[in-house]
């Protein structure tokens, strides 16, 4: 597996690659990898001749200083992870190789970044979509690999995609799931034995939203009983409860007003912050 820390070298093997003849799938990354990445590598491999996955701390996507000092760095760990999937190449780049000493470029999403996580995280997705829009242009990839547990995320990064027109195709993989339901997440490693056992509260409040939604009860009355799960869960906050359209991500009152709904939800356990989603179907 080859591991490149600068662009330079990185783009002179991606287009040897291509010369080739050989297709690029590119799995966007943060480190501390997990199954759930290693699934969208898996998927990775089926579609394409290369493989590259880049490990990138990005930091203007934090909006809490604290959450980015404190976010897990497991960088030896990966590669082996990574060499035993045979992952071909690693990205892995530091502040300056991606950004200049001042970066000034901010996206703005209209609705698609004000609701949910964008209202809980501003300036989180501007972030976001400048570190994928360099990965694209570094990688030029025919295909990438995100997760849907960053379901807005996703919906984010397909419109940056159809606006700036990137050659490109976009795929949204499963989430990967611990035994009990917790979705995987690198911040998974930050939470304590009791802190692990209290994160299972947001998947058992999705599962139970999904029941009653299913069974013609309201939105609000999910958002009651959402509500009711994490306040007595100790040591959980929930930050919010949504029912989204998933393509457009309007917020919904009624489920009837979407041909696909999504359920998000976002909250505290302590002070590790944690996402999931559940689709109604
Ligand atoms: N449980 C999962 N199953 C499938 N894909 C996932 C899962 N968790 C994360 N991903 C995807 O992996 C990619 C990289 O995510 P990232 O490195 O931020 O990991 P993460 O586990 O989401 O970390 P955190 O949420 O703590 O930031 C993203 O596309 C993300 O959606
Ligand atoms: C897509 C991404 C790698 C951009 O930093 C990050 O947001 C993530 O890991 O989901
Ligand atoms: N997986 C999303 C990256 C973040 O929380 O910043």
């Amino acid at each position: 597996m080859e591991i490149f820390n600068q662009i330079a070298p990185l783009k002179a093997f991606i287009h040897a690659q291509k010369q080739r003849g050989k297709s690029i799938g590119l799995v966007p990354t943060m480190g501390a990898l997990h199954a759930g990445h290693l699934s969208l590598i898996e998927a990775s491999k089926k579609e394409n001749s290369i493989t590259v996955c880049s490990i990138f701390v990005n930091p203007t996507q934090f909006n809490n200083p604290a959450d980015l000092l404190k976010y897990p760095r497991t960088f030896d760990k990966d590669t082996l992870l990574l060499e035993k999937v045979e992952c071909d190449a690693v990205f892995y780049p530091d502040n300056a190789e991606m950004y200049p000493e001042t970066s000034l470029i901010k996206f703005d999403f209209s609705h698609l970044d004000k609701v949910m996580e964008g209202k809980f995280r501003p300036g989180h997705f501007s972030g976001v979509a400048l570190v994928v829009s360099k990965l694209f242009h570094i990688v030029e990839p025919d295909h990438a690999y995100f997760g849907q547990k960053d379901w807005q995320q996703f919906a984010v990064i397909r419109q940056l995609s159809e606006e700036l027109k990137f050659n490109l195709k976009l795929h949204s993989e499963p989430t990967s799931r611990e035994q009990d339901g917790l979705a995987m997440s690198s911040r998974n490693l930050r939470l304590n034995e009791q802190q692990r056992e209290q994160a299972i509260v947001f998947f058992r409040a999705l599962s139970a939203a999904k029941t009653i939604l299913l069974s013609g009860k309201s939105i609000s009355e999910a958002k009651n009983l959402v509500k009711e799960i994490i306040e007595q869960q100790p040591g959980t906050i929930l930050e919010y409860f949504e029912v989204a359209d998933s393509k457009n991500l309007n917020l919904l009152e009624n489920v009837k007003d979407s041909n696909r709904p999504i359920m998000c939800i976002a909250g505290f356990i302590g002070e590790i912050r944690l996402i999931d989603n559940m689709f109604l179907d």
